[in-house]
């Protein structure tokens, strides 16, 4: 932990995270790495993960396109809850505006759509779509190998996460871009962009630009809070254990909590690795395991997603009319 001057010069409580370096050939060491901040803090970055400028850069410029359309076409493709697809105007997020989208399956080159998707007319936004499903297959990439990592951490088969219902073909993987905006002017003292909350995937591999916005509260309990700061990094994906992989690693990992508060405008966007919807979502670490214990029962992760969804949901919800 360190203590940082933010823009405004004021001193705020940065909490340094560990990095993993996707090129360090010593497998083992980057393992042991990942044990350590997952059983410690669940956030890390992940740098020199092979992610070209160009493509960091294009998702940017695509998803400040997206945001910059006229209010009418981003109503035209709004939210879907059956699927959890399309486009939230800040109203339901506070000061976020967030359009999300599902990855598909990618076939020797060509990523066969989920139907489900909501996606801006190409008359509109033309090529928006080719490029934003490029920059999510490469970043799910990039999450499989993390998950390797993540996969010998806890004793399992290195290929453990490549199994269909992992991150193989029938991963359910969602992208959210978020543009963090303060369309009406509120004057509240701490504007939160996002309530605090634990993320319902695997992992979540986040990129943001530099602003200045998250914050971890590494002990829920304490009272008052604290809430410490995450630097963004260039080019360098935030990486959070998700509520799934906490299941899956028998309550090892742990989620942390995270929100994010508003400054100024801003810009990020998610890649939440999401395992099949059939997948059984339970400990599976190896039975001899020495951490092996766990107080949740088995379930379908798309029993899990809902269940969860609607919680979290109807607590964000009410935190913002308590706030209102
Ligand atoms: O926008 C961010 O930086 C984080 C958003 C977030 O935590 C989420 O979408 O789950
Ligand atoms: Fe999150």
């Amino acid at each position: 932990m360190a203590d940082h001057l933010n823009a405004n010069g004021a001193n705020i409580k940065v909490y340094n995270l560990e990095c993993i370096d996707l090129s360090n050939p010593d497998i083992d060491q980057s393992a042991a790495l990942i044990k350590k901040v997952c059983l410690d803090s669940g956030i890390f970055y992940v740098t020199n993960h092979g992610i070209s400028d160009e493509l960091f850069d294009e998702g940017f410029a695509q998803t400040k396109r997206f945001f910059a359309m006229p209010e009418n076409e981003k109503m035209k493709i709004l939210w879907n809850e059956n699927h959890y697809r399309g486009y939230q105007p800040p109203v339901q997020k506070g000061y976020v505006e967030v359009y999300t989208t599902a990855a598909g399956v990618l076939k020797d080159g060509v990523v066969e759509d989920d139907p489900t998707n909501l996606w801006p007319s190409a008359d509109v936004l033309p090529e928006w779509k080719e490029s934003i499903q490029k920059y999510v297959h490469e970043t799910l990439n990039v999450g499989r190998r993390v998950a390797k990592l993540i996969a010998r951490a806890l004793g399992l088969d290195d290929d453990f996460f490549d199994l269909p219902q992992m991150f193989g073909d029938d991963n359910a993987t969602v992208c959210s871009l978020m543009h963090y905006t303060d369309q009406e002017n509120h004057s509240s003292e701490e504007k939160l962009g996002r309530m605090g909350h634990y993320d319902v995937s695997l992992i979540t591999l986040l990129a943001t630009d530099d602003a200045l916005g998250i914050q971890i509260c590494r002990d829920k309990e304490a009272k008052p809070q604290s809430w410490e700061y995450v630097l963004p990094k260039k080019r360098a994906f935030i990486v959070f254990v998700g509520e799934v992989l906490e299941r899956l690693s028998g309550d090892t990992f742990r989620p942390v909590l995270h929100r994010v508060v508003y400054f100024q405008e801003r810009y990020s966007i998610g890649v939440f690795l999401l395992p099949s919807y059939d997948c059984l979502v339970e400990n599976s670490l190896p039975p001899n395991s020495e951490e092996n214990s766990s107080k949740y029962t088995a379930e379908k992760f798309k029993d899990f997603l809902d269940f969860r969804y609607v919680d979290v949901t109807a607590e964000i919800i009410q935190k913002q009319m308590e706030a209102a």
